[in-house]
């Protein structure tokens, strides 16, 4: 294989000296290290890092931040890579620092509901791990992605509109800093559900994407399994119809564990995908956890009120089986709706909203994409006001790159205009960072460029993402 060149000689300094703290086989700057590790799971392109390194605890960690910071070389953190926002991606030369060797799982506290996982622990290997514990990990990205990832993003997923998302689900973190500073933002061994104490560090890690340092551990709340699991899927009339249905189960406080959108594109492409025979109508995904009695009194409620909006009746999941094969639909949307233009990148909108505004912004979603001539496919978290419109686009055609571009960034301010974000789980990474500044004005992000000054003068923690330039 192929050595990487550096431009600098200070990187083949620091290569020797990642290697002394590593080992040799850790630190590396093989062309099929360096490709695996300069894209994610979107659109957006960049450079290759430099070097790899794959420290194997926190200690490596933080010597490997030591060194970097030393050197003045920037850093990336690396988990699974599914990131839908570029924040992987190298902008400047740089080492990534892939985490997935340190994938203990400890500290299980049946009676407390809560564990500690290293960043190479996924949300499925976590559940596998306590499967016969009667509890388990809700927050579900659909893809399986790194906890501490998920933390880095401020992940959710399907079932975020009952148990919370991420950062409703976390306790604790152990972070390293640019520096190699070693600390735990609750406090070494904290865990307890509630905390007063001072700033609240941990939460100002989430959705921190890489730039504040890195998340070597992170203690997490669990769940217990519910006595009764039912899943159906309800198709609509309209769109209108089917976000009013959801809007209508949350006002009457019915505690669904999942409430999922998918128009008509995306339901068309999801049959093809995972081999399923839904109506092509706009569709609500939904899913009841409680007891016996309780999922039954909530299937009613539901019931009702799609039937008020024009709902067909639910066409019901009836096994274990059927039901997975729903929700790893619903997971693999996104591989769905890209393989309706094989070839085709997907750009993926993430807004979120107040429940109340979200039928006029995908009202105006879809006349956005209409005017720019783009095709695309919506599904959505309705339960949070949070949907993501995929903008199909060719990335050798510039002019559908700009309007894809021009369609997203649309999306985006209108959702600010109503009261929402331009992200409700993705993060800013690369392509929203102009956005984020006209979410929370000026002021706002002078105090976050004040945060990012402190912990990280140099600027070395994963530089042009998630804020604009300093
Ligand atoms: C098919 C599909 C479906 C979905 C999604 C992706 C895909 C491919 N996602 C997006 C993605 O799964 C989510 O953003 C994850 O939180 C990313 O976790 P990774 O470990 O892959 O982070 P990845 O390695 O991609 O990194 C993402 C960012 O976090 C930083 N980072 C990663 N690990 C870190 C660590 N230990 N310390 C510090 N920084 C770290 C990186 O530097 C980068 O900026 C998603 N998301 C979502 O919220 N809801 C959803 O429904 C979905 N659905
Ligand atoms: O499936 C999801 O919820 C995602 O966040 C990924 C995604 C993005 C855009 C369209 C469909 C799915
Ligand atoms: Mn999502």
């Amino acid at each position: 294989f192929k050595r990487y060149k550096s431009i600098s000689p200070s990187i083949d300094k620091l290569h020797s000296e990642l290697s002394a703290i590593v080992g040799k086989k850790n630190a590396v700057s093989s062309l099929a290290a360096r490709e695996h590790h300069n894209h994610d799971e979107s659109h957006h392109t960049g450079g290759s890092p430099a070097i790899v390194v794959w420290p194997n605890s926190v200690q490596e960690v933080s010597e490997v931040a030591r060194a970097c910071y030393l050197n003045s070389v920037p850093m990336i953190p690396f988990g699974t890579g599914t990131g839908l926002e570029g924040g992987v991606i190298p902008k400047t030369e740089s080492v990534t620092v892939n985490l997935t060797n340190m994938d203990a799982i400890s500290d299980l506290n049946i009676e407390d509901f809560d564990v500690r996982v290293q960043p190479g622990v996924t949300r499925k290997a976590l559940n596998r791990e306590i499967r016969n514990t009667g509890l388990w990990f809700p927050v579900d990205p659909g893809a399986d992605a790194s906890i501490c990832g998920m933390v880095a993003t401020g992940a959710s997923g399907t079932n975020a509109v009952r148990y919370g998302t991420i950062k409703h689900n976390v306790l604790n973190l152990e972070v390293v800093l640019a520096d190699g500073t070693i600390l735990n933002t609750g406090g070494s061994k904290r865990r307890c559900r509630k905390s007063s104490a001072g700033y609240n560090l941990t939460e100002l890690f989430i959705g921190s994407e890489g730039t504040l340092g890195f998340i070597t551990s992170a203690t997490v709340r669990l769940h217990g399994m519910p006595e009764s699991t039912l899943s159906a899927v309800c198709s609509f009339p309209s769109v209108q119809d089917a976000v009013n249905t959801s809007i209508q189960v949350l006002q009457y406080s019915i505690p669904i564990a999942r409430i999922e959108f998918l128009d008509n594109v995306a339901i068309k492409a999801v049959n093809n995908f995972s081999k399923l025979e839904n109506k092509i109508a706009p569709t609500l995904f939904l899913e009841f956890h409680g007891s016996e009695a309780g999922a039954k009194e909530q299937v009613n409620q539901v019931a009702e009120i799609a039937a008020a909006n024009g709902g067909t009746q639910f066409k019901w999941a009836e096994t274990v089986e059927e039901r997975s094969k729903l929700w790893q639909a619903r997971h693999d949307t996104f591989y769905a709706l890209l393989a309706l233009k094989p070839g085709n990148k997907g750009y993926s909108t993430d807004v979120c909203v107040p429940i109340s505004q979200l039928p006029a912004a995908i009202e105006h979603s879809l006349s956005i994409v209409e005017k720019y001539g783009i095709l695309c496919g919506i599904a959505g978290h309705v339960g949070d006001g949070n949907y993501h419109c995929l903008l199909m686009l060719d990335s050798d055609n510039e002019s559908e790159v700009l309007r894809a571009k021009m369609a997203a960034e649309e999306i985006g301010r209108k959702a600010i205009f109503l009261g929402g974000s331009c992200t409700g789980e993705h993060g800013i990474g690369i392509g929203k960072r102009e956005l984020l500044k006209e979410e929370v004005g000026l002021e706002t992000l002078n105090v976050m460029k004040g945060i990012k000054n402190v912990l990280d003068p140099r600027n070395l923690m994963n530089p042009f993402k998630g804020l604009p330039e300093i």
